[in-house]
C-alpha cells in the first residue's frame, strides 16, 4: 500500500516546502498525498505532484487533514509552521498537531524533523 503523507506549509514556510518536495520528488510520486488548498497548489504547480487539496488551513484545511488522520488515512504528516507568526486558525493548528500524538502519528513541524522522517520513509520503501 502507498504511503499517505499530508503536507502542510504556513505562507513564510511554503519556499522551504516546495524545496523539501523537490528534494524527494521520486519518493513522494510513489505516495497518497494530501495537502492543504495553497500549500496543494503550489505542489501541483512547481513540484508536478499529484496532489489531493483540502481547504485552505484558515478556512478548515487543517480539520479536514486532522479527520482523515483521526480515521486512520494518515500515515505522516510533514506540518512547517511558523513560529513567528500569529494564526487565525491557531486551534485548528493545535487540534491537529494534537490528534498527531493521540494517534501516535509522525508529525514533523520543521525542515531538520522533515528531512528525518522522509529520508526514513524514502529507505523503508526500497526495495
Ligand atoms: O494555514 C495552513 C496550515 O495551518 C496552510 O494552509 P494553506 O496551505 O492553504 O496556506
Amino acid at each position: 500500500m502507498k504511503t499517505r503523507i499530508a503536507l502542510i506549509a504556513h505562507d513564510k514556510k511554503k519556499d522551504d516546502m516546495i524545496a523539501l518536495a523537490t528534494e524527494y520528488r521520486d519518493f513522494l510520486a510513489t505516495c497518497s498525498l494530501v495537502a492543504t488548498g495553497t500549500t496543494g497548489g503550489r505542489l501541483v504547480n512547481e513540484v508536478g505532484l499529484q496532489v489531493e487539496r483540502k481547504h485552505s488551513g484558515p478556512f478548515g484545511g487543517d480539520l479536514q487533514i486532522g479527520s482523515l488522520l483521526v480515521e486512520g488515512m494518515i500515515d505522516c504528516v510533514i506540518f512547517l509552521r511558523d513560529p513567528m507568526t500569529p494564526q487565525p486558525h491557531e486551534p485548528d493548528i493545535n487540534a491537529l498537531v494534537r490528534a498527531c500524538d493521540v494517534h501516535n502519528t509522525p508529525c514533523a513541524t520543521n525542515m531538520a524533523s522533515a528531512h528525518l522522517v522522509l529520508s526514513q520513509l524514502q529507505l523503508r520503501a526500497q526495495p
